[in-house]
Protein backbone atom coordinates (compact mmCIF):
# COMPACT_ATOMS: atom_id res chain seq x y z
CA UNK A 1 0.00 0.00 0.00
CA UNK A 2 1.65 3.36 -0.99
CA UNK A 3 0.33 6.55 0.99
CA UNK A 4 2.73 8.37 1.94
CA UNK A 5 6.12 10.63 0.56
CA UNK A 6 8.97 11.07 2.72
CA UNK A 7 12.25 12.40 2.33
CA UNK A 8 15.02 10.08 2.66
CA UNK A 9 17.75 10.60 4.88
CA UNK A 10 21.05 8.49 4.47
CA UNK A 11 24.39 8.04 3.95
CA UNK A 12 24.07 8.33 -0.04
CA UNK A 13 20.42 8.37 -0.66
CA UNK A 14 18.51 11.47 -0.85
CA UNK A 15 15.36 11.60 -2.48
CA UNK A 16 11.70 12.08 -2.20
CA UNK A 17 9.89 8.48 -2.59
CA UNK A 18 6.91 7.19 -2.19
CA UNK A 19 6.38 4.81 1.09
CA UNK A 20 4.76 1.52 1.66
CA UNK A 21 3.70 1.13 5.31
CA UNK A 22 3.46 -2.46 5.42
CA UNK A 23 7.14 -3.98 5.72
CA UNK A 24 5.43 -7.25 3.88
CA UNK A 25 5.14 -8.76 0.50
CA UNK A 26 8.20 -7.67 -1.08
CA UNK A 27 7.63 -11.13 -3.01
CA UNK A 28 4.35 -13.33 -3.16
CA UNK A 29 5.72 -16.54 -2.76
CA UNK A 30 2.87 -18.91 -4.05
CA UNK A 31 3.16 -22.61 -2.30
CA UNK A 32 3.97 -25.16 -4.90
CA UNK A 33 1.59 -27.95 -5.27
CA UNK A 34 1.88 -30.56 -2.67
CA UNK A 35 3.55 -33.86 -3.77
CA UNK A 36 1.68 -36.89 -3.71
CA UNK A 37 3.47 -38.09 -0.95
CA UNK A 38 1.96 -35.24 1.01
CA UNK A 39 -1.07 -36.14 -0.01
CA UNK A 40 -1.00 -39.48 0.83
CA UNK A 41 -0.32 -37.75 4.44
CA UNK A 42 -3.38 -36.07 4.93
CA UNK A 43 -5.19 -39.22 3.71
CA UNK A 44 -3.70 -40.78 6.86
CA UNK A 45 -4.31 -37.95 9.14
CA UNK A 46 -7.83 -38.69 7.60
CA UNK A 47 -8.43 -42.07 8.00
CA UNK A 48 -6.42 -41.51 11.74
CA UNK A 49 -9.28 -38.73 12.77
CA UNK A 50 -11.86 -41.05 11.44
CA UNK A 51 -10.47 -44.38 13.10
CA UNK A 52 -9.72 -43.49 16.45
CA UNK A 53 -10.12 -40.74 18.94
CA UNK A 54 -8.53 -37.59 19.09
CA UNK A 55 -4.83 -38.35 20.61
CA UNK A 56 -4.16 -35.85 23.48
CA UNK A 57 -1.04 -34.52 23.86
CA UNK A 58 1.14 -36.61 25.95
CA UNK A 59 4.20 -36.26 28.20
CA UNK A 60 6.45 -36.92 25.18
CA UNK A 61 4.64 -33.93 22.67
CA UNK A 62 6.29 -31.36 21.93
CA UNK A 63 3.52 -27.95 21.03
CA UNK A 64 5.10 -25.89 19.51
CA UNK A 65 3.07 -22.58 21.35
CA UNK A 66 5.21 -19.63 19.31
CA UNK A 67 2.37 -17.80 17.99
CA UNK A 68 0.23 -20.62 18.58
CA UNK A 69 -2.64 -19.21 20.63
CA UNK A 70 -4.03 -17.07 18.08
CA UNK A 71 -5.60 -20.54 16.30
CA UNK A 72 -8.38 -22.31 16.85
CA UNK A 73 -7.74 -25.49 16.01
CA UNK A 74 -11.11 -26.70 15.23
CA UNK A 75 -11.77 -24.29 12.46
CA UNK A 76 -11.35 -26.11 9.19
CA UNK A 77 -9.40 -23.06 7.40
CA UNK A 78 -7.10 -23.72 10.73
CA UNK A 79 -4.41 -24.47 8.42
CA UNK A 80 -4.54 -21.90 5.82
CA UNK A 81 -4.62 -19.35 8.29
CA UNK A 82 -1.61 -20.80 9.49
CA UNK A 83 0.66 -21.06 6.66
CA UNK A 84 -0.52 -17.37 5.89
CA UNK A 85 0.75 -16.23 9.43
CA UNK A 86 3.70 -18.53 8.51
CA UNK A 87 4.33 -16.89 5.13
CA UNK A 88 3.93 -13.17 6.76
CA UNK A 89 5.98 -13.61 9.94
CA UNK A 90 9.32 -15.08 7.82
CA UNK A 91 8.51 -12.73 5.00
CA UNK A 92 12.33 -10.96 4.37
CA UNK A 93 12.21 -7.19 5.17
CA UNK A 94 13.27 -5.72 1.93
CA UNK A 95 14.54 -1.99 0.85
CA UNK A 96 11.83 -1.62 -1.16
CA UNK A 97 9.27 -2.24 1.88
CA UNK A 98 10.44 1.75 2.72
CA UNK A 99 11.74 2.36 -1.45
CA UNK A 100 9.41 1.32 -3.61
CA UNK A 101 11.41 2.94 -6.62
CA UNK A 102 14.75 1.63 -6.01
CA UNK A 103 15.20 -0.01 -8.86
CA UNK A 104 17.80 -3.15 -9.45
CA UNK A 105 20.49 -3.42 -11.12
CA UNK A 106 21.83 -6.74 -12.73
CA UNK A 107 24.08 -8.25 -10.07
CA UNK A 108 27.91 -7.73 -10.13
CA UNK A 109 28.70 -10.83 -8.60
CA UNK A 110 29.70 -13.67 -11.30
CA UNK A 111 31.69 -16.93 -10.95
CA UNK A 112 33.20 -16.68 -14.72
CA UNK A 113 36.14 -14.37 -13.98
CA UNK A 114 38.90 -15.90 -15.26
CA UNK A 115 41.54 -13.40 -16.01
CA UNK A 116 41.37 -10.02 -15.14
CA UNK A 117 41.04 -8.97 -18.75
CA UNK A 118 37.35 -9.57 -17.61
CA UNK A 119 36.61 -7.04 -15.71
CA UNK A 120 34.82 -3.41 -16.86
CA UNK A 121 37.20 -0.49 -15.85
CA UNK A 122 35.68 -0.47 -12.10
CA UNK A 123 36.95 -3.66 -12.02
CA UNK A 124 33.55 -5.36 -11.87
CA UNK A 125 33.01 -8.26 -13.62
CA UNK A 126 30.88 -9.01 -16.48
CA UNK A 127 26.83 -10.96 -15.57
CA UNK A 128 25.61 -10.29 -18.62
CA UNK A 129 26.79 -13.52 -19.79
CA UNK A 130 23.77 -16.62 -19.59
CA UNK A 131 24.60 -17.71 -16.13
CA UNK A 132 21.89 -19.33 -14.18
CA UNK A 133 23.67 -19.53 -10.60
CA UNK A 134 21.06 -17.55 -9.16
CA UNK A 135 19.03 -17.98 -5.90
CA UNK A 136 15.45 -17.21 -7.65
CA UNK A 137 13.52 -14.78 -4.57
CA UNK A 138 10.86 -17.29 -5.00
CA UNK A 139 12.92 -20.10 -4.27
CA UNK A 140 12.10 -22.14 -0.29
CA UNK A 141 13.40 -24.52 2.05
CA UNK A 142 11.08 -26.62 3.81
CA UNK A 143 11.76 -25.91 7.65
CA UNK A 144 10.51 -29.12 8.99
CA UNK A 145 11.08 -32.12 7.36
CA UNK A 146 9.58 -35.10 9.55
CA UNK A 147 5.81 -36.19 9.50
CA UNK A 148 5.33 -37.56 13.03
CA UNK A 149 2.23 -39.62 12.00
CA UNK A 150 1.05 -38.99 16.00
CA UNK A 151 1.53 -36.88 18.97
CA UNK A 152 3.23 -39.55 20.98
CA UNK A 153 6.19 -40.52 18.33
CA UNK A 154 9.00 -39.75 20.22
CA UNK A 155 10.37 -36.08 19.70
CA UNK A 156 7.35 -34.90 17.87
CA UNK A 157 6.92 -31.26 17.17
CA UNK A 158 3.16 -30.49 16.34
CA UNK A 159 1.33 -27.29 15.79
CA UNK A 160 -2.24 -28.56 16.69
CA UNK A 161 -3.38 -32.13 19.04
CA UNK A 162 -3.15 -33.88 16.02
CA UNK A 163 -0.32 -33.18 15.01
CA UNK A 164 -1.32 -32.28 11.65
CA UNK A 165 1.42 -31.98 8.69
CA UNK A 166 1.97 -28.73 7.66
CA UNK A 167 5.01 -27.18 5.26
CA UNK A 168 6.82 -24.80 6.36
CA UNK A 169 8.92 -22.79 3.70
CA UNK A 170 11.89 -19.88 4.78
CA UNK A 171 13.79 -18.22 2.10
CA UNK A 172 16.79 -19.73 0.66
CA UNK A 173 19.48 -18.05 0.66
CA UNK A 174 22.49 -16.93 -1.72
CA UNK A 175 23.55 -14.74 -4.92
CA UNK A 176 20.31 -13.15 -7.05
CA UNK A 177 20.51 -12.23 -10.35
CA UNK A 178 19.61 -8.68 -9.53
CA UNK A 179 20.67 -6.52 -6.88
CA UNK A 180 20.15 -3.08 -5.21
CA UNK A 181 22.88 -1.37 -4.27
CA UNK A 182 25.52 -0.14 -6.89
CA UNK A 183 29.44 -1.72 -5.25
CA UNK A 184 31.05 1.43 -5.32
CA UNK A 185 28.40 3.27 -3.50
CA UNK A 186 28.49 0.77 -0.89
CA UNK A 187 30.74 0.90 2.63
CA UNK A 188 30.19 -2.17 4.02
CA UNK A 189 31.51 -2.67 7.99
CA UNK A 190 31.92 -5.91 10.00
CA UNK A 191 31.12 -6.06 13.43
CA UNK A 192 31.98 -8.74 15.90
CA UNK A 193 29.80 -9.21 19.30
CA UNK A 194 29.46 -11.00 22.42
CA UNK A 195 31.78 -13.82 23.43
CA UNK A 196 34.60 -15.50 21.28
CA UNK A 197 33.54 -18.20 19.27
CA UNK A 198 35.83 -20.63 16.60
CA UNK A 199 34.99 -19.51 12.92
CA UNK A 200 34.52 -15.78 13.59
CA UNK A 201 37.83 -15.32 11.38
CA UNK A 202 36.45 -17.46 8.87
CA UNK A 203 33.23 -15.92 8.81
CA UNK A 204 35.39 -12.14 8.76
CA UNK A 205 37.16 -13.48 5.84
CA UNK A 206 34.45 -14.80 3.78
CA UNK A 207 32.40 -11.47 3.99
CA UNK A 208 35.44 -9.45 2.69
CA UNK A 209 36.57 -11.59 -0.18
CA UNK A 210 32.70 -11.96 -1.39
CA UNK A 211 32.01 -8.46 -1.16
CA UNK A 212 35.73 -7.45 -3.28
CA UNK A 213 33.88 -10.49 -5.92
CA UNK A 214 30.91 -8.12 -5.94
CA UNK A 215 33.43 -5.23 -6.59
CA UNK A 216 32.91 -3.21 -2.87
CA UNK A 217 36.30 -1.35 -2.38
CA UNK A 218 35.23 0.05 0.96
CA UNK A 219 35.05 -2.44 3.77
CA UNK A 220 36.33 -1.27 7.02
CA UNK A 221 36.26 -3.87 10.38
CA UNK A 222 34.78 -1.99 13.66
CA UNK A 223 36.75 -3.19 17.16
CA UNK A 224 35.78 -4.76 19.65
CA UNK A 225 31.48 -5.16 19.09
CA UNK A 226 29.26 -2.54 19.22
CA UNK A 227 31.84 -0.42 21.46
CA UNK A 228 33.53 0.57 18.63
CA UNK A 229 31.04 2.66 16.85
CA UNK A 230 31.58 5.08 20.24
CA UNK A 231 34.58 4.31 21.66
CA UNK A 232 36.60 7.34 20.03
CA UNK A 233 40.05 5.75 20.80
CA UNK A 234 39.15 2.54 18.70
CA UNK A 235 39.22 3.21 15.15
CA UNK A 236 37.51 0.94 11.81
CA UNK A 237 40.12 -1.52 10.71
CA UNK A 238 40.62 -1.10 7.17
CA UNK A 239 39.90 -4.61 5.33
CA UNK A 240 40.97 -6.10 1.96
CA UNK A 241 41.33 -9.95 0.85
CA UNK A 242 45.30 -9.38 1.61
CA UNK A 243 44.44 -8.50 5.05
CA UNK A 244 42.08 -11.38 5.43
CA UNK A 245 44.16 -13.95 3.46
CA UNK A 246 45.18 -15.92 6.76
CA UNK A 247 43.29 -14.84 9.41
CA UNK A 248 41.42 -18.22 9.83
CA UNK A 249 44.13 -19.87 10.91
CA UNK A 250 44.02 -18.81 14.01
CA UNK A 251 41.25 -18.47 16.61
CA UNK A 252 39.51 -15.21 18.02
CA UNK A 253 38.43 -12.48 16.23
CA UNK A 254 40.59 -10.40 13.97
CA UNK A 255 38.43 -7.13 15.20
CA UNK A 256 38.07 -7.83 19.08
CA UNK A 257 34.54 -8.63 21.22
CA UNK A 258 33.36 -7.29 23.70
CA UNK A 259 29.87 -6.91 25.59
CA UNK A 260 27.37 -3.85 26.41
CA UNK A 261 28.19 -0.75 24.10
CA UNK A 262 26.67 1.90 23.16
CA UNK A 263 22.53 2.90 22.59
CA UNK A 264 21.25 1.68 19.39
CA UNK A 265 20.94 5.84 18.19
CA UNK A 266 24.09 5.81 18.78
CA UNK A 267 25.38 3.03 16.68
CA UNK A 268 23.18 4.64 14.19
CA UNK A 269 24.19 8.20 14.36
CA UNK A 270 27.80 6.37 13.90
CA UNK A 271 26.68 5.13 10.84
CA UNK A 272 25.22 7.75 9.09
CA UNK A 273 28.52 9.59 10.29
CA UNK A 274 30.95 6.85 8.54
CA UNK A 275 28.72 6.58 5.27
CA UNK A 276 28.21 2.67 6.37
CA UNK A 277 25.38 1.02 4.15
CA UNK A 278 26.33 -2.59 4.53
CA UNK A 279 26.41 -3.91 8.16
CA UNK A 280 27.27 -7.35 9.04
CA UNK A 281 26.99 -8.29 12.75
CA UNK A 282 28.54 -11.33 13.72
CA UNK A 283 26.94 -12.47 17.33
CA UNK A 284 24.33 -14.35 19.52
CA UNK A 285 20.99 -13.55 20.82
CA UNK A 286 21.68 -10.21 22.17
CA UNK A 287 23.69 -8.83 19.41
CA UNK A 288 21.39 -10.01 17.04
CA UNK A 289 18.60 -8.30 19.29
CA UNK A 290 20.59 -5.25 18.37
CA UNK A 291 21.26 -5.81 14.63
CA UNK A 292 17.77 -6.06 14.94
CA UNK A 293 16.94 -2.83 16.95
CA UNK A 294 19.79 -1.24 14.34
CA UNK A 295 17.83 -2.34 11.42
CA UNK A 296 14.72 -0.62 12.78
CA UNK A 297 16.42 2.84 13.77
CA UNK A 298 17.69 2.75 9.86
CA UNK A 299 14.47 2.14 8.55
CA UNK A 300 12.89 4.81 10.82
CA UNK A 301 15.56 7.27 9.95
CA UNK A 302 14.91 5.94 6.55
CA UNK A 303 18.39 5.11 5.82
CA UNK A 304 19.07 2.83 2.62
CA UNK A 305 21.57 0.38 4.79
CA UNK A 306 21.63 -3.32 5.05
CA UNK A 307 22.17 -4.94 8.36
CA UNK A 308 22.20 -8.45 8.39
CA UNK A 309 23.29 -11.29 11.12
CA UNK A 310 25.28 -14.28 11.04
CA UNK A 311 24.82 -16.30 14.07
CA UNK A 312 27.60 -16.82 16.54
CA UNK A 313 26.95 -19.07 19.84
CA UNK A 314 29.09 -21.53 20.94
CA UNK A 315 26.20 -22.61 22.98
CA UNK A 316 24.00 -23.39 19.71
CA UNK A 317 21.01 -22.00 21.45
CA UNK A 318 19.52 -19.55 17.97
CA UNK A 319 16.15 -21.17 17.00
CA UNK A 320 15.40 -22.88 13.99
CA UNK A 321 19.04 -23.72 12.51
CA UNK A 322 20.64 -26.95 12.41
CA UNK A 323 23.58 -25.70 14.05
CA UNK A 324 25.77 -22.56 14.55
CA UNK A 325 29.19 -22.10 13.93
CA UNK A 326 31.76 -22.72 16.21
CA UNK A 327 29.21 -25.02 17.92
CA UNK A 328 31.35 -28.36 15.86
CA UNK A 329 34.61 -27.18 17.09
CA UNK A 330 33.52 -26.95 20.38
CA UNK A 331 32.02 -30.43 20.87
CA UNK A 332 35.13 -31.63 19.13
CA UNK A 333 37.84 -29.76 21.20
CA UNK A 334 35.95 -30.87 24.61
CA UNK A 335 36.38 -34.11 23.58
CA UNK A 336 40.11 -33.67 25.04
CA UNK A 337 38.83 -32.32 28.17
CA UNK A 338 36.77 -35.08 28.54
CA UNK A 339 39.02 -38.01 27.61
CA UNK A 340 41.95 -36.16 29.91
CA UNK A 341 39.17 -36.65 33.17
CA UNK A 342 38.39 -40.65 31.87
CA UNK A 343 42.09 -41.14 32.24
CA UNK A 344 42.41 -39.32 35.03
CA UNK A 345 39.59 -41.14 36.99
CA UNK A 346 40.52 -44.37 35.57
CA UNK A 347 44.05 -44.16 36.51
CA UNK A 348 42.81 -43.44 40.29
CA UNK A 349 41.36 -45.44 43.10
CA UNK A 350 37.85 -44.66 42.61
CA UNK A 351 38.54 -41.74 40.72
CA UNK A 352 35.97 -39.08 39.54
CA UNK A 353 36.56 -36.74 36.39
CA UNK A 354 34.02 -33.28 36.17
CA UNK A 355 34.21 -31.34 33.36
CA UNK A 356 32.34 -28.10 32.91
CA UNK A 357 31.77 -27.35 29.49
CA UNK A 358 29.67 -24.19 28.49
CA UNK A 359 26.17 -23.72 28.37
CA UNK A 360 24.36 -20.94 29.59
CA UNK A 361 20.55 -21.84 29.21
CA UNK A 362 21.44 -24.95 26.41
CA UNK A 363 23.03 -27.99 27.52
CA UNK A 364 24.10 -28.58 23.31
CA UNK A 365 27.76 -28.71 24.12
CA UNK A 366 27.50 -30.62 27.18
CA UNK A 367 25.15 -33.14 25.22
CA UNK A 368 27.18 -33.46 22.02
CA UNK A 369 30.31 -34.09 23.82
CA UNK A 370 29.05 -36.51 26.11
CA UNK A 371 27.57 -38.45 23.22
CA UNK A 372 30.41 -38.12 21.34
CA UNK A 373 33.20 -39.20 23.39
CA UNK A 374 31.68 -42.59 25.10
CA UNK A 375 33.26 -41.54 28.16
CA UNK A 376 30.32 -39.74 30.53
CA UNK A 377 28.91 -40.84 32.94
CA UNK A 378 26.36 -38.29 34.13
CA UNK A 379 25.50 -35.64 31.73
CA UNK A 380 23.88 -32.23 33.21
CA UNK A 381 22.31 -29.61 31.30
CA UNK A 382 20.29 -26.79 31.94
CA UNK A 383 17.08 -28.39 30.53
CA UNK A 384 16.98 -30.88 33.02
CA UNK A 385 16.33 -30.65 36.91
CA UNK A 386 18.55 -32.88 38.99
CA UNK A 387 19.27 -33.05 43.19
CA UNK A 388 22.60 -33.81 44.03
CA UNK A 389 21.80 -35.42 47.74
CA UNK A 390 19.34 -37.92 48.38
CA UNK A 391 18.39 -41.19 47.28
CA UNK A 392 18.26 -40.58 43.91
CA UNK A 393 20.88 -37.81 43.48
CA UNK A 394 23.82 -37.41 41.65
CA UNK A 395 25.75 -38.07 44.45
CA UNK A 396 24.56 -41.55 45.01
CA UNK A 397 24.81 -42.70 41.96
CA UNK A 398 28.52 -41.83 42.06
CA UNK A 399 29.10 -43.69 45.01
CA UNK A 400 26.93 -46.72 42.83
CA UNK A 401 29.21 -46.19 40.08
CA UNK A 402 32.54 -46.19 42.20
CA UNK A 403 31.19 -49.49 43.24
CA UNK A 404 30.44 -51.02 39.94
CA UNK A 405 32.97 -49.55 37.63
CA UNK A 406 35.49 -48.21 39.53
CA UNK A 407 35.44 -44.67 38.17
CA UNK A 408 33.51 -41.74 37.12
CA UNK A 409 32.57 -39.40 35.32
CA UNK A 410 31.00 -36.39 34.68
CA UNK A 411 29.95 -33.65 32.53
CA UNK A 412 28.17 -30.29 33.55
CA UNK A 413 27.01 -27.69 31.09
CA UNK A 414 27.49 -23.91 33.14
CA UNK A 415 23.80 -23.41 33.57
CA UNK A 416 23.25 -26.55 34.73
CA UNK A 417 21.69 -26.74 38.69
CA UNK A 418 21.57 -23.30 39.03
CA UNK A 419 18.81 -23.66 41.61
CA UNK A 420 21.23 -25.89 43.68
CA UNK A 421 23.57 -22.07 43.73
CA UNK A 422 23.46 -18.97 45.94
CA UNK A 423 22.20 -16.31 43.10
CA UNK A 424 24.97 -13.70 42.48
CA UNK A 425 22.72 -11.40 41.36
CA UNK A 426 25.44 -9.72 39.10
CA UNK A 427 24.96 -8.76 35.20
CA UNK A 428 27.48 -8.82 32.66
CA UNK A 429 27.98 -5.62 30.57
CA UNK A 430 25.27 -7.21 27.91
CA UNK A 431 22.94 -7.55 30.77
CA UNK A 432 23.68 -11.56 31.30
CA UNK A 433 23.17 -13.09 34.52
CA UNK A 434 26.22 -14.26 35.77
CA UNK A 435 25.85 -17.73 37.18
CA UNK A 436 27.55 -19.19 40.23
CA UNK A 437 30.21 -22.22 39.48
CA UNK A 438 28.30 -25.86 39.20
CA UNK A 439 31.38 -27.47 38.70
CA UNK A 440 33.25 -26.09 41.34
CA UNK A 441 29.99 -26.92 43.57
CA UNK A 442 29.92 -30.34 42.08
CA UNK A 443 33.68 -30.97 42.93
CA UNK A 444 33.03 -29.76 46.67
CA UNK A 445 30.32 -31.40 47.13
CA UNK A 446 31.57 -34.31 45.92
CA UNK A 447 34.50 -34.51 47.72
CA UNK A 448 32.26 -33.69 50.83
CA UNK A 449 29.64 -36.65 50.44
CA UNK A 450 32.26 -39.29 50.10
CA UNK A 451 34.20 -37.72 53.13
CA UNK A 452 31.30 -38.08 55.17
CA UNK A 453 30.47 -41.88 53.99
CA UNK A 454 33.81 -42.73 54.89
CA UNK A 455 34.55 -43.95 51.24
CA UNK A 456 37.39 -42.82 49.42
CA UNK A 457 36.83 -40.42 46.05
CA UNK A 458 39.55 -39.08 44.46
CA UNK A 459 38.23 -35.81 42.27
CA UNK A 460 39.61 -34.26 39.81
CA UNK A 461 37.99 -31.10 38.27
CA UNK A 462 38.71 -29.31 35.16
CA UNK A 463 37.32 -26.22 33.57
CA UNK A 464 38.14 -25.82 29.34
CA UNK A 465 35.79 -23.28 28.66
CA UNK A 466 38.00 -20.63 27.44
CA UNK A 467 40.35 -22.94 26.39
CA UNK A 468 37.64 -24.64 23.99
CA UNK A 469 36.08 -21.15 22.54
CA UNK A 470 39.55 -20.00 21.27
CA UNK A 471 40.32 -22.76 19.28
CA UNK A 472 40.02 -22.26 15.57
CA UNK A 473 37.29 -23.82 14.07
CA UNK A 474 37.26 -27.33 12.29
CA UNK A 475 37.08 -28.71 9.02
CA UNK A 476 33.38 -28.50 9.24
CA UNK A 477 32.78 -25.29 10.70
CA UNK A 478 35.17 -23.71 8.03
CA UNK A 479 33.00 -24.58 5.37
CA UNK A 480 29.93 -23.53 7.83
CA UNK A 481 31.28 -20.09 8.37
CA UNK A 482 32.68 -19.92 4.68
CA UNK A 483 28.77 -20.35 3.22
CA UNK A 484 27.24 -18.02 5.72
CA UNK A 485 30.17 -15.38 5.20
CA UNK A 486 29.19 -15.58 1.44
CA UNK A 487 25.36 -15.64 1.72
CA UNK A 488 25.10 -12.82 4.25
CA UNK A 489 26.82 -10.53 1.48
CA UNK A 490 24.11 -11.79 -0.94
CA UNK A 491 21.74 -10.83 1.32
CA UNK A 492 22.66 -7.65 1.34
CA UNK A 493 23.00 -6.85 -1.88
CA UNK A 494 19.76 -8.45 -2.12
CA UNK A 495 18.25 -5.58 -0.74
CA UNK A 496 17.23 -7.37 2.51
CA UNK A 497 18.03 -5.92 5.93
CA UNK A 498 17.11 -6.96 9.20
CA UNK A 499 17.72 -10.92 8.59
CA UNK A 500 20.45 -13.67 9.53
CA UNK A 501 21.31 -16.53 7.70
CA UNK A 502 21.33 -20.09 8.77
CA UNK A 503 21.59 -23.47 8.11
CA UNK A 504 18.35 -25.29 7.97
CA UNK A 505 18.05 -29.25 6.88
CA UNK A 506 21.52 -29.17 5.05
CA UNK A 507 20.18 -26.08 3.15
CA UNK A 508 21.04 -22.15 3.92
CA UNK A 509 18.06 -20.01 4.38
CA UNK A 510 17.34 -16.28 5.52
CA UNK A 511 15.15 -15.59 8.59
CA UNK A 512 14.00 -12.36 9.87
CA UNK A 513 16.23 -11.55 12.89
CA UNK A 514 12.59 -11.51 15.80
CA UNK A 515 12.23 -14.91 14.80
CA UNK A 516 15.40 -16.35 15.83
CA UNK A 517 15.99 -15.08 18.80
CA UNK A 518 12.40 -15.07 20.39
CA UNK A 519 14.13 -16.80 23.15
CA UNK A 520 17.18 -19.09 23.19
CA UNK A 521 17.00 -22.89 21.79
CA UNK A 522 16.87 -25.48 24.37
CA UNK A 523 18.23 -28.99 24.52
CA UNK A 524 13.95 -30.52 24.63
CA UNK A 525 14.46 -33.34 27.36
CA UNK A 526 11.96 -35.26 25.17
CA UNK A 527 13.91 -35.34 21.95
CA UNK A 528 15.64 -38.58 20.43
CA UNK A 529 18.93 -36.84 21.22
CA UNK A 530 18.67 -36.00 24.83
CA UNK A 531 17.10 -39.80 25.03
CA UNK A 532 20.17 -41.02 23.25
CA UNK A 533 22.84 -39.01 25.61
CA UNK A 534 20.82 -41.04 28.41
CA UNK A 535 21.28 -44.60 26.53
CA UNK A 536 25.40 -43.60 26.39
CA UNK A 537 25.18 -42.34 30.22
CA UNK A 538 23.00 -44.86 31.39
CA UNK A 539 22.37 -42.76 33.96
CA UNK A 540 19.18 -42.31 35.78
CA UNK A 541 16.40 -39.55 36.69
CA UNK A 542 18.46 -37.54 39.65
CA UNK A 543 14.52 -35.81 40.69
N1 LIG B 1 18.19 -6.53 23.67
C1 LIG B 1 19.26 -5.94 23.17
N2 LIG B 1 19.12 -4.84 22.38
C2 LIG B 1 20.21 -4.23 21.85
N3 LIG B 1 21.48 -4.66 22.04
C3 LIG B 1 21.67 -5.73 22.81
C4 LIG B 1 20.57 -6.43 23.41
N4 LIG B 1 21.07 -7.47 24.12
C5 LIG B 1 22.41 -7.42 23.97
N5 LIG B 1 22.77 -6.39 23.19
C6 LIG B 1 24.12 -6.03 22.79
O1 LIG B 1 24.65 -7.10 22.00
C7 LIG B 1 26.02 -7.31 22.30
C8 LIG B 1 26.29 -8.75 22.60
O2 LIG B 1 25.36 -9.29 23.53
P1 LIG B 1 25.73 -10.52 24.46
O3 LIG B 1 24.49 -10.97 25.14
O4 LIG B 1 26.88 -10.17 25.33
O5 LIG B 1 26.30 -11.61 23.47
P2 LIG B 1 25.59 -12.53 22.38
O6 LIG B 1 25.25 -11.71 21.23
O7 LIG B 1 26.63 -13.53 22.07
O8 LIG B 1 24.38 -13.12 23.04
C9 LIG B 1 26.36 -6.40 23.46
O9 LIG B 1 27.12 -5.33 22.95
C10 LIG B 1 25.04 -5.95 24.00
O10 LIG B 1 25.08 -4.65 24.49
O1 LIG C 1 33.13 -14.87 30.10
P1 LIG C 1 32.27 -14.36 29.01
O2 LIG C 1 33.00 -13.70 27.92
O3 LIG C 1 31.14 -13.53 29.54
O4 LIG C 1 31.62 -15.61 28.32
C1 LIG C 1 30.88 -16.61 28.97
C2 LIG C 1 29.72 -17.00 28.11
O5 LIG C 1 30.08 -17.24 26.78
C3 LIG C 1 29.28 -18.26 26.23
O6 LIG C 1 30.11 -19.34 25.91
C4 LIG C 1 28.61 -17.84 24.98
O7 LIG C 1 27.96 -16.70 25.19
P2 LIG C 1 27.61 -15.71 23.98
O8 LIG C 1 26.90 -16.54 22.94
O9 LIG C 1 26.72 -14.71 24.61
O10 LIG C 1 28.87 -15.16 23.46
C5 LIG C 1 28.35 -18.70 27.34
O11 LIG C 1 28.16 -20.07 27.36
C6 LIG C 1 29.09 -18.23 28.55
O12 LIG C 1 28.22 -17.99 29.63
MG1 LIG D 1 24.01 -14.58 24.46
Amino acid sequence: MIDEEKSIRGPRFHQKVKVKQTSSSYTQFTPPPPPSRTLNKVRVFAQFKATTQTPTPSSTTTINNNNLNKFDFSDPDWKTKFQQDFEARFSLPHLTDIFPDASPIPSTFCLKMRTPVDRDIQGHYSSDEDWHGYINNNDRVLLKTIYYSSPTSAGAECIDPNCTWVEQWVHRAGPREKIYYKPEEVKAAIVTCGGLCPGLNDVIRQIVITLEIYGVKKIVGIPFGYRGFSDQELTEVPLSRKVVQNIHLSGGSLLGVSRGGPAVSNIVDSLEERGINMLFVLGGNGTHAGANAIHNECRKRRLKVSVIGVPKTIDNDILLMDKTFGFDTAVEEAQRAINSAYIEAHSAYHGIGVVKLMGRSSGFIAMQSSLSSGQVDICLIPEVPFNLHGPHGVLSHLKHLLETKGSAVVCVAEGAGQNLLQKTNATDASGNVVFGDIGVYIQQETKKYFKEIGVHADVKYIDPTYMIRAVRANASDGILCTVLGQNAVHGAFAGYSGITVGLCNTHYAYFPIPEVISHPRLVDPNSRMWHRCLTSTCQPDFI
